[in-house]
This record gives structure tokens, C-alpha cells and sequence, in this order.
């Protein structure tokens, strides 16, 4: 067999796309497996020029592709991840993908004939199985990244990474001497409402909450469940007026909301304490302990109130 029917017999029998350019992007070789996957017979496309064939092509980019391959007389790759098709192709997978198009590998090889290189060789390789399940990989991840941030109950943040948010605010704040505020509430008597409604019940009441405070925020601002019915407000570049306002707010918010469950309409309060960063604040937990001491004192006063660590600052030296 001669060399030249060898290869011919080969780039048919391939289960990848061969397709060969003269250097003024005309078609010479188009296999069996460019012609069931385009739907189009050799003979209607050699000589023609690939622009013509494939309309689609980004002619610009194509051009310049050929044209370093020509240059450097070296090959080139383009994944499916740069650019997911060059042909439009349409796949024959019984799978759903996001394009409707066979994603592609392509690598570029020059010819080289007597006088230089007189032709570019185009493979074009299947990657649609590989761009479907790292599609589904990659959402599979998204998800899990999420899952690890988020609380599954209230779909704000969990307390590892809204302390982790924390530990990065604070370590800015104290670097170039900027504001941040922290607020934690505590839903009052949160045990005797279990008893009264039931976990149900307790759960519908810490969902609602949630979305409506989450409502209530900036978007810089974050929110977090720091543990049961206790919740955690980071508030970035505010001082101790700003974050008193938006505790007397969520205090407000939740004491005149009623939460319907199951026929009940159920009335909860909550606590919360306030605290801004300053000096006495060497790491982030100092600030948490400020807050914390905040929303305790807001407690012993009464419930329903709003108190803030900067008025009990002595006391909380003392404990
Ligand atoms: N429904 C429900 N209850 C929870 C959840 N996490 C914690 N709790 C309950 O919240 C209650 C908290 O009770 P306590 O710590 O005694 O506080 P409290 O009754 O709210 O009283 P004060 O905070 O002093 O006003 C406990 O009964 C916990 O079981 C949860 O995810 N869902």
C-alpha cells in the first residue's frame, strides 16, 4: 500500500475530525467523520474555501491561529475550555449538555511540502462526554462550597465561615485603622416557644427571621447563625450610631412580625447586643466577647432591647 492510501485509509477510519487547509484556507481533505458529523459530502466542500463551509468560524482569530502554526511551523491546541467549539457540529450524545454543538479539542499541525509549508492540518477531537461530566463536576463542587458556607436551616451563613469573614473585616479594620461593628441577637425564650409549637414550629421561627433581617441588610453587611437562635451581623465601615440604628431595627422588625405556623400566629422578641471595634480589641474574638457581653446585658435588663458594649465597658473588664 502506498504511503499516501495508507494515511487516507487511516484519517477515514479515525473516530476524529481531519480536515486539511491549503495555506489560502481552501479545503483539500475533509474524512468520514467531518462528513457524518457536518453533514456534508466531500465532494461538495473540497476546493472550497473553509470560510464558505463553515460560516461560523471566528474568522479573525482563525486567521491568526493558522497563521502563528504557518510562522513557527509548529503545532497548536485549542481545548474545548478556551473556546468549547470551533465547527458547528451537532453532538449525538443521548445526554443533555449546555450547547447543542459536539464541544471540540483542536489541535493545528503545518504540512511541510518541497517548498515549506504548504498545508495545516486540522484534528478535531469529540470532548463532549469530558465537557459534560466536568459541567456536572463543577456544579457538584459549586454546591458543596456552598453547603460548607451556608447554614441548611436558615441559608445564612454558617458560624465557621461568618467567623472566618469576621477574623478578615477585623484584620482589616485594625491594619488601616477603619470601623467595623458587630451585632448578635438572641431570640428570646426561645426554648418555651419549642415547647408551645413544637421543633416545627422553633424552625419556621428562626426561617422567617432570618429572610427578613437578611432583608433588612447591605449587602457588605454579613449575616450569619453563630449558633441555635443566636445570629451575627458584621457591619463593615459602620460606627456605634450606624450599628445602633440597625440593631433598634431588628429589634423593631422582629417584635412587631407575626409568624404564622400551622394556625398559630406566634410573637418572639429578641435581644441584642452591640459592640464597634477599638483598642481594647486585640483579635477578632475579643470583639465577638464585647458583643456577647452586650447581648447578655440586654437579657438581664429585660429582653426585647437593644444594648451596646461601650456602656457596660467597665463591667465587662471586670468579668
Ligand atoms: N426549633 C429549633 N430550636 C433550636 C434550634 N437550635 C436551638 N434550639 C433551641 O433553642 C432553645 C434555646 O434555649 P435557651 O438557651 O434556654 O434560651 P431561651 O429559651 O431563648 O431563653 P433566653 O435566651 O434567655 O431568652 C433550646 O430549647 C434549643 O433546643 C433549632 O435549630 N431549631
Amino acid at each position: 500500500m502506498k504511503d499516501s492510501t495508507f494515511c487516507h485509509t487511516i484519517a477515514e477510519r479515525i473516530n476524529t475530525g481531519v480536515l486539511v487547509l491549503d495555506i489560502e484556507y481552501n479545503i483539500v481533505e475533509f474524512n468520514r467523520f467531518m462528513q457524518v458529523h457536518a453533514h456534508k459530502k466531500q465532494e461538495d466542500v473540497v476546493g472550497k474555501s473553509v470560510f464558505e463551509v463553515f460560516p461560523e468560524l471566528p474568522r479573525r482569530w482563525f486567521e491568526r491561529k493558522l497563521a502563528s502554526v504557518i510562522q513557527l511551523n509548529s503545532p497548536s491546541f485549542c481545548s474545548w475550555e478556551q473556546r468549547h467549539h470551533l465547527f458547528e457540529l451537532p453532538h449525538t450524545r443521548p445526554i443533555t449538555t449546555d450547547s447543542k454543538y459536539m464541544a471540540q479539542n483542536c489541535t493545528f499541525m503545518p504540512i511541510v511540502g518541497e517548498q515549506g509549508i504548504s498545508h495545516v492540518c486540522i484534528l478535531i477531537e469529540d470532548a463532549t462526554d469530558v465537557a459534560h461530566y466536568q459541567g456536572k463536576l463543577n456544579h457538584v463542587l459549586d454546591e458543596l462550597a456552598r453547603a460548607n458556607r451556608i447554614d441548611g436551616l436558615t441559608q445564612v451563613f454558617n458560624r465557621k465561615h461568618w467567623e472566618e469573614c469576621l477574623d478578615k473585616e477585623f484584620s482589616r479594620a485594625r491594619r488601616y485603622g477603619h470601623n467595623v461593628a458587630l451585632i448578635m441577637f438572641d431570640l428570646d425564650h426561645f426554648k418555651k416557644l419549642n415547647d408551645t409549637y413544637g421543633h416545627q414550629g422553633g424552625d419556621k421561627v428562626l426561617v422567617d427571621t432570618a429572610a427578613r433581617i437578611k432583608s433588612l441588610l447591605r449587602l457588605c453587611d454579613q449575616f450569619g447563625r453563630y449558633g441555635g437562635e443566636e445570629f451575627a451581623i458584621i457591619l463593615p465601615e459602620t460606627d456605634l450610631n450606624g450599628a445602633l440604628d440597625v440593631a433598634e431595627r431588628i429589634r423593631s422588625s422582629i417584635a412587631s412580625t407575626v409568624i404564622n405556623f400551622q394556625g398559630s400566629a406566634i410573637k418572639v422578641s429578641t435581644s441584642v447586643g452591640v459592640s464597634v471595634i477599638d483598642s481594647s480589641h486585640q483579635r477578632y474574638e475579643d470583639l465577638i466577647s464585647s458583643a456577647d457581653y452586650a447581648l447578655y446585658q440586654a437579657k438581664k435588663l429585660g429582653r426585647n432591647r437593644v444594648a451596646n458594649s461601650h456602656d457596660f465597658a467597665t463591667d465587662a473588664a471586670l468579668c
